[in-house]
């Protein structure tokens, strides 16, 4: 039987069938590697369980990671959405590695600056939002508490994945787009029976037939550890008009003689935070 994976919280998944049969799932094997949006091939063990027996190709997978392991956001999606806010001030650096893993796997990106009711902090979060609108990332500011359907024309026809630091307001987002959610919510978690009421499960959404949202947890940390300098480097988009360059085909745009780089960071056509954030990526201390 073929499925889509709906949600996934640790080990455990409920995958969704063509007959929109819902089925709690663990995967054959100790590894699992299986992410919400992930179309799968299952086999029905009792009434009420199933096994994962294969992950059918996918177009895209977002995912972070540290040092240590991986952790997959989200499979084939078409566009990350990252939910920023005027109120409490958010990370650029968070927003960057955010934007970095989607260039990777060269998914769309749409920037949401919420809580834009909140005129006095206005100013200051379009600065920063301003920076990736002139890289040519969208921007759509809304007031998620009171206008969230302005998000939803965004949405149509596309599998998302929405993102967001804690605070911005992305359930906010989610419950008002999707009335129905806190009760699927419930519903899923009972099924996991993980017990408690968190929110460490990405879940999957219909907003339609053909428009799918995905609410993964709350980002703290975006860890890209998977990806190598070059890969990096490439997805800031606004480098590539440099790379290839430097005197060095190695080249680090440390300190290293001929760099093309660094006179565009000094001429301010790349943005210093920006660069600062590509050097922690790449493991260079603070810019000298
Ligand atoms: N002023 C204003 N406040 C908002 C808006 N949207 C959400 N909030 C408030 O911001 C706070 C955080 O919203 P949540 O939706 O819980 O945020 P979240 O991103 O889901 O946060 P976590 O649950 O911690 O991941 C709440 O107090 C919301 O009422 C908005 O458009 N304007
Ligand atoms: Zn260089």
């Amino acid at each position: 039987m073929r499925g889509r994976v709906v949600a996934a919280h640790g080990r455990q998944y409920i995958v969704e069938t063509a007959d929109g049969q819902r089925l709690p799932c663990f995967p054959r094997g100790k590894k699992s590697e299986v992410a919400c949006g992930d179309d799968v091939e299952i086999t029905q063990s009792s009434p009420d369980q199933g096994v994962i027996d294969a992950i059918l190709p996918r177009r895209h997978l977002l995912y972070r990671s540290n040092e240590i392991r991986q952790k997959l956001i989200a499979a084939n999606v078409d566009q990350l959405v990252v939910v920023v806010a005027c109120e409490p001030a958010f990370s650029d650096d968070l927003v960057t590695r955010a934007l970095i893993a989607a260039e990777s796997q060269e998914i769309e990106v749409l920037i949401v600056l919420n809580k834009c009711d909140l005129a006095e902090r206005l100013p200051a979060a379009r600065r920063q939002t301003g920076v990736f609108a002139g890289l040519g990332y969208r921007v759509l500011e809304l007031c998620a508490r009171d206008h969230a359907e302005d998000l939803r024309p965004q949405l149509q026809g596309r599998t998302s994945v929405l993102v967001g630091q804690s605070g911005m307001g992305k359930s906010t987002l989610v419950n008002a787009l999707i009335p129905e959610a806190g009760a699927a919510t419930r519903e899923i978690s009972q099924a996991l029976d993980s017990g408690k009421h968190t929110t460490t499960h990405a879940t999957l959404y219909h907003l339609d037939a053909d428009s799918h949202l995905i609410d993964s947890p709350g980002l703290q940390e975006f860890g890209l550890g998977h990806l190598e300098r070059g890969e990096i480097e490439y997805a800031f988009r606004e480098f590539r008009p440099y790379l290839g360059h430097c005197r060095f085909r190695d080249c680090r745009h440390d300190r290293e003689p001929d760099c093309a780089l660094r006179p565009a960071v000094d001429a301010g056509k790349i943005e210093k935070t920006r660069f600062a954030s590509y050097r922690r990526l790449v493991g260079l201390g603070a810019a000298t």
